[in-house]
């Protein structure tokens, strides 16, 4: 689709391609800012994850884009147009809840035709338009089966199914597979990535879940008390988290102060070293559990080790150090000290991060 540009208006600049654009958007509940002169452009085609915790704002900010929410300020413009007092049902987006509200007395097709009847199909399109669509999401013939015969992954699928079919320019999700469990989880949002990147559709979704989040987007919104906190691709929120909340809602929680003076900063874990061109004085500083690096226990800084937790592809391994913050490396499971076992503990510049 392309962007209708108001007349004069310039198609230069960073946002040409911006399918949604929200200027300053707020939305109060009484005295609180649910959202707060929020500011988000999404691209044609992009995959935008909003990420954050309970009560942050995120549902909010996809019912005042789909229409279901007022605005107190601001403007949100789709297509090139102001969707100031533009009602929900011809805003063009579509939406999938995570209670993905099936309509229990509806078989498959029943529920995946209604986003076609609504936009006035006929019969014969109805039937094959809910035949490329189940094919699409991986229920090929599943037309005539009842939705309490499906599986809580394979109802989502006909949630989604249901959602594209009116061809929507935007489609949001609102923590579309909160309910499966992980490994179904894990397998569907790759499937997902694939057939948005397949159909070109522009995403917006939301989740509290940042795998989720980091394995859908091509960028993902970090907010915070209905503020964005940060804004990046997966890799560079991962890498370079703005703040200490960033960091902390990520899982990191190697956080210390420190004084950064020439290549290392002091803390009270010693001295860890720092990437070249890091700001010099007080700061506070994050190190990646994968920076937390284990050698003899006469060298670096002692600690006793008091939890070790399998993750999969690692280790973590729960540090005490004497006098300071705990610390979490993460290890390779046959490198990984038993529980109760003192070990040296050295820091890799790489893994550390100066926070805002
Ligand atoms: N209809 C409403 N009336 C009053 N307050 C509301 C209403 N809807 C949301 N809020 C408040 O606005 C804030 C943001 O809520 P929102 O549901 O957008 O957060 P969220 O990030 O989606 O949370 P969750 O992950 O728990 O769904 C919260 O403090 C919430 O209590």
């Amino acid at each position: 689709m392309t962007a209708v540009q108001p007349k004069g208006a310039s198609t230069a600049g960073a946002d040409a391609g911006a399918l949604l654009r929200l200027d300053d958007v707020t939305v109060r509940f009484g005295a609180r800012a649910a959202l707060d002169t929020v500011g988000l452009d999404v691209a044609e085609h992009e995959i935008v994850c909003v990420l954050g915790p309970s009560g942050s704002g995120k549902s909010t900010l996809l019912r005042a884009v789909a229409g279901l929410q007022g605005l107190d300020g601001g403007r949100i413009v789709l297509g090139g147009r102001d969707q100031g007092g533009v009602p929900a049902h011809k805003r063009g987006v579509g939406l999938m809840f995570q209670d993905h509200q099936l309509f229990p007395q509806r078989d498959v097709a029943g529920n995946v035709a209604f986003g076609l009847r609504m936009h006035g199909a006929s019969r014969a399109e109805q039937a094959l338009g809910v035949a490329e669509l189940l094919d699409l999401v991986g229920l090929p013939g599943a037309q005539k089966r009842a939705v309490s015969s499906l599986s809580g992954g394979e109802q989502q699928r006909v949630a989604l199914a249901r959602a594209l079919a009116p061809r929507p320019r935007l489609l949001m999700l609102d923590e579309p597979l909160g309910q499966l469990d992980r490994s179904l989880r894990e397998r569907l949002v790759a499937e997902l990535r694939e057939l948005f990147g397949e159909l070109g559709t522009t995403v917006l979704a939301v989740t509290h879940d940042q795998g989720e989040a980091f394995a859908l987007a091509d960028r993902v919104v970090v907010m915070r008390d209905g503020r964005i906190a940060q804004s990046g691709t997966p890799l560079e929120v991962w890498r370079n988290p703005a703040d200490e909340f960033v960091a902390r809602f990520l899982g990191f929680d190697n956080v210390v102060d420190a004084t950064v003076t020439g290549e290392a900063a002091d803390t009270v874990w010693g001295k860890v070293p720092v990437p070249d061109g890091t700001r010099q004085g007080a700061c506070r500083l994050l190190v990646r559990p994968a920076g937390v690096r284990l050698v003899g226990a006469r060298e670096g800084l002692a600690c006793v080790v008091t939890a070790r937790t399998f993750r999969g592809t690692h280790v973590a391994v729960r540090l005490e150090p004497p006098g300071g913050p705990r610390l979490e490396a993460a290890c390779a499971l046959r490198d990984a000290p038993a529980v109760g076992e003192t070990v040296g503990v050295a820091f890799d510049s790489g893994d550390v991060v100066v926070l805002g």
